[in-house]
């Protein structure tokens, strides 16, 4: 299994070119630890997917003065995105869907990567739903069955857009649990508007403050996830929702 390296990401300046006054995000910097969970909070706008978008090589549309930094290695290929709409090719059943992968590559399907996939179905709920097409299923199944594609690629680093907003409470917790063991070793930056999800399962959390938006660590969070719901979680969370209150003034 390809083990997740550590990034380090600086942006001076990020601004789109329909955004001449001011740049989205400036002087921001976040260390992504190797083989961890590093959870993104921050107002709606402030520039959380640009982040992800620029990790994932996808931010032609903004100008950016900054630095990445891998550890060594090329980000290209090494990253598994889940964006935030699902992105599911409406021509394909959901077991294609869930290996584009293999299908964009021009292979036939593996009966490996074919088992795979329907084991990954099985776990996020939607094993009997394999031969349907994306028209057919509500919000939330949609977004289990991204979740499902971005579990079934080996790659290293993974990076997540609000995987688990459209979910019911329950499933919610069933999928976070399960994305976290599936996802052991990989490099994670999860991008939630849910305090009490990135307190469960972030090794470590950032918060994005200021206009332009820049990243602020959350002091020692002296246990590693996934955290039970008890007195201190509670604390972090109502931490977190100050500071992000504080953003919207
Ligand atoms: N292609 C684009 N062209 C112009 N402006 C853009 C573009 N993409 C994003 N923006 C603007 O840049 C800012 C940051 O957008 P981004 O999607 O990164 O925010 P976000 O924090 O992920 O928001 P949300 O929490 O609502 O998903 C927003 O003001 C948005 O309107």
């Amino acid at each position: 299994m390809s083990q997740g390296f550590a990034i380090s990401i600086q942006v001076n300046a990020l601004r789109y070119p329909t955004k001449q006054a001011q740049p989205v995000l400036q002087d921001l910097v976040m260390q992504l630890p190797a083989q961890q969970w590093t959870c993104l909070l921050g107002r709606s706008g402030c520039g959380k997917t640009s982040i992800l978008r620029k990790l994932a090589g996808l931010l032609e549309d903004a100008e950016w003065r900054g630095d990445i930094q891998a550890d060594g290695q090329g980000l290209s290929g090494n990253i598994a995105y889940m964006a935030q709409q699902d992105l599911l090719l409406p021509w394909l059943s959901v077991l294609d869907n869930v290996c584009i992968a293999e299908r964009l590559q021009g292979r036939s399907l593996s009966q490996d990567t074919r088992a795979k996939a329907l084991s990954l179905l099985q776990k996020v709920g939607l094993r009997e739903h394999a031969e349907r097409y994306p028209h057919a299923l509500s919000g939330g199944m949609r977004q289990r069955v991204a979740l499902a594609r971005t579990l079934l690629q080996e790659r290293p680093i993974v990076l997540m857009d609000e995987p688990f907003s459209a979910l019911d409470a329950v499933t919610r917790h069933k999928l976070q649990s399960l994305s976290f063991d599936l996802l052991k070793g990989k490099t994670v930056l999860l991008v939630t508007h849910d305090p009490q999800e990135a307190v469960r399962l972030g090794h470590q959390i950032y918060v994005m403050e200021g206009t332009p938006a820049s990243a602020h660590l959350l002091p020692d969070l002296h246990t590693d996830p996934p955290r039970q719901l008890d007195e201190r979680s509670a604390e972090l969370q109502t931490y977190i929702l100050r500071r992000l209150g504080g953003e919207h003034g």
